[in-house]
């Protein structure tokens, strides 16, 4: 099965991934598609998914990855994929982003010492922001995935607004409490105009390791419904495991350190379930070049 996905998901780099292209200029020079990792509600899993799913596209789908953390306040990229130095700059004024594990990665927590709040007002979060993105040398790449912050604020907004979004992937745990926030963060992006590429549920359930019993801690489909009642699909889900939560500890996204696991397949599955999303939107474009997608 594994091997059945992969060669799928490798069609995206073999047949040279296009990218959706639907407006006549490029979001960031060098960059085909950006996608936005989206939550309305914190702490349900959006930095663990973005960073599972940027190593998973660039790894099994073989495609040129960049991974932008935009939660400026709670930079959490750093640790998850074990950098910690600053990056370099050009002749011309722009950082380099760091690579790991065949993403290049630029955050915040790059740029300030680790243990420091960051205690900004409006303002200097929007101008740190345009510095990641248009401030960086991204080079050419397939996909740039943008771990946003959570909420639906300005930040959000003014990031969603500024880079051209191909679409954006809206994480939830199947609680409704965080569901409710969801909601809001995919009505945000249908506001102005950004495909939702679909729903990816976290912590969906918990298999226990002594009987192989799932548990459904946060409730059971209920990413699902709440998905296909905006018209939307669920395109992962993803469980509650610990090897999750070590990887993103240990700075080791668990698609590395097992890579053959269930956990890394459903991964997979979301991964290949994006880039053919955006390979729909971007035909859907040919066909049709007068809507603004
Ligand atoms: N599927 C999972 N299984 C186990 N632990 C998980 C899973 N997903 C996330 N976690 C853990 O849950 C915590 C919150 O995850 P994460 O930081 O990715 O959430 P977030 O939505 O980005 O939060 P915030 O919005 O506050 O930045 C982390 O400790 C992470 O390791």
């Amino acid at each position: 099965m594994k091997g059945f996905l992969g060669s799928l998901c490798r069609l995206g780099g073999i047949r040279g991934y296009s990218g959706t292209f639907k407006r006549s200029q490029l979001r960031l020079e060098g960059v085909k598609d950006v996608i936005a990792v989206a939550s309305g509600k914190g702490g349900v899993g959006k930095s663990t998914t973005a960073v599972n799913l940027a190593v998973a596209l660039a790894k099994n789908c073989q495609l040129k990855v960049g991974l932008l953390d935009a939660d400026v306040y709670g930079p959490s990229v750093p640790m998850m994929m074990k950098i910690d130095r600053k990056p370099d700059i050009t002749e011309d004024k722009k950082m380099i982003p760091i690579e790991n594990y065949g993403v290049k990665c630029m955050s915040m927590g790059f740029l300030v010492e680790k243990d420091a709040p960051i205690v900004w007002r409006g303002p200097m979060v929007m101008s740190a922001l345009a510095k990641m993105t248009r401030g960086v040398d991204w080079g050419n790449l397939d996909i740039l995935v943008v771990d946003m912050p959570p909420g639906t604020g300005d930040a959000q907004l003014t990031m969603t607004q500024n880079l051209q979004l191909s679409g954006a992937l809206i994480v939830s745990t199947p609680q409704d409490i965080a569901l409710m926030d969801a909601r809001r963060g995919a009505n945000m992006f249908s506001k102005v105009d950004v495909p939702i590429l679909g729903f990816v549920e976290n912590m969906s359930f918990f298999k226990c390791p002594h009987c192989g019993e799932p548990s459904f801690i946060f409730g059971k489909e209920g990413t699902r419904n709440a998905a296909a009642s905006m018209g939307y699909k669920l395109i992962g889900e993803i469980p509650l495991e610990v090897d999750i939560r070590k990887g993103s500890d240990e700075g080791v996204p668990v698609v590395i350190s097992a890579p053959d696991s269930v956990i890394s397949k459903a991964y997979g599955d979301t991964a290949q379930n994006v880039v053919s999303k955006l390979e729909e939107l971007a035909k859907e474009q040919t066909l049709h070049p007068e809507i603004n997608l």
